[in-house]
């Protein structure tokens, strides 16, 4: 089925979605919702593809959901539709997701960066959880990920009242991995997720595994969760084949088993 509100394209070994409603500044409204999800499933069930990249404009990477849609929805409505569930299965996705934003990410669209794997930041960007200005609060994960991301008092002072912050701010607090210029963000997010692409796919899928595990479990779980994974990692081939190039200082030749 063809997309109309992303595009969908690969460079090499990685999957790119780039958000394509510029006169809604990105808004996501359910076809965006269901178009992205199905991309990113798509790139994770294609063997050619090791990372995935999401992006936007140079002005929103998305502006929140799309309030206009929202707008009339009953209770009953959102209840029954379990409005914004099918999110849940962009998290499910077990190969490395990046976020490429600049400009804003607000609402759904800072939420929407958070379930990415990690997000680089271009100089102009603005990460906000603005619904308390529009009667609401946030409903696709903000009030969780963020006080994960930022701390309790960060969080609850950007829910409680809507302010943005810019990249540095965000750099500082963890919620971004590193910020570059706007002009050089995709080229970056693209590189980025090229060189994880090149490492073997079974091993960077167990390391997303167990990082993301940290947010799920006590700490002694989680340190056994990577102490199992990293045991069966001796199953691989690409173990061998990677510890062996090592000391026979030469790139390593992963075959993905
Ligand atoms: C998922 C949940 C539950 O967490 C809920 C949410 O995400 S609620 C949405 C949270 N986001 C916001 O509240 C941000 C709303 N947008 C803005 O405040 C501004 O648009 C801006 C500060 C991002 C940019 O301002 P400006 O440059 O002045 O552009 P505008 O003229 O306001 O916008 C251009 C165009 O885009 C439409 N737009 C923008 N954001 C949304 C949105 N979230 N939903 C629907 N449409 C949006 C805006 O209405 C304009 O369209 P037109 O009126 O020109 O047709």
């Amino acid at each position: 089925m063809a997309y109309e509100t992303i595009l969908v394209e690969t460079r090499g070994r990685v999957g790119l979605i780039t958000l394509d409603r510029p006169k809604a500044l990105n808004a996501l409204n359910a076809q965006v919702q269901d178009e992205i999800v199905r991309a990113a499933k798509a790139f994770d069930e294609n063997a050619k593809i090791g990372a995935i990249v999401i992006t936007g404009s140079e002005k929103a990477f998305a502006a929140g959901a799309d309030i206009k849609e929202m707008q009339p929805k009953t209770y009953i409505e959102t209840y029954m539709e379990d409005m914004f569930s099918d999110w849940d299965a962009l998290t499910r996705v077990r190969k490395p997701i990046i976020a490429a934003v600049a400009g804003y990410a607000l609402g759904g669209g800072c939420e929407l960066a958070m379930m990415c794997d990690f997000i680089i930041a271009a100089d102009n960007a603005r990460f906000g959880q603005p619904e308390i200005t529009i009667g609401v609060m946030p409903g696709m994960g903000g009030s969780q990920r963020l006080t994960r991301f930022v701390g309790k008092s960060k969080a609850m002072e950007m829910c409680l009242t809507g302010r943005m912050m810019d990249a540095e701010e965000a750099e500082r607090s963890g919620l971004v991995s590193r910020i570059v210029p706007a002009g050089e963000l995709l080229e970056e997010a693209l590189k980025v997720a090229g060189k994880i692409a090149e490492f073997s796919m079974p091993a960077v899928m167990m390391t997303k595994e167990a990082v993301n595990r940290a947010y799920e479990t006590t700490l002694s779980e989680g340190v056994r969760f990577e102490r199992r994974v990293f045991h069966a990692m001796f199953a691989l081939d690409d173990q061998k084949e990677g510890m062996a190039a090592f000391s026979e200082k030469r790139t390593a030749q992963f075959k993905n088993r």
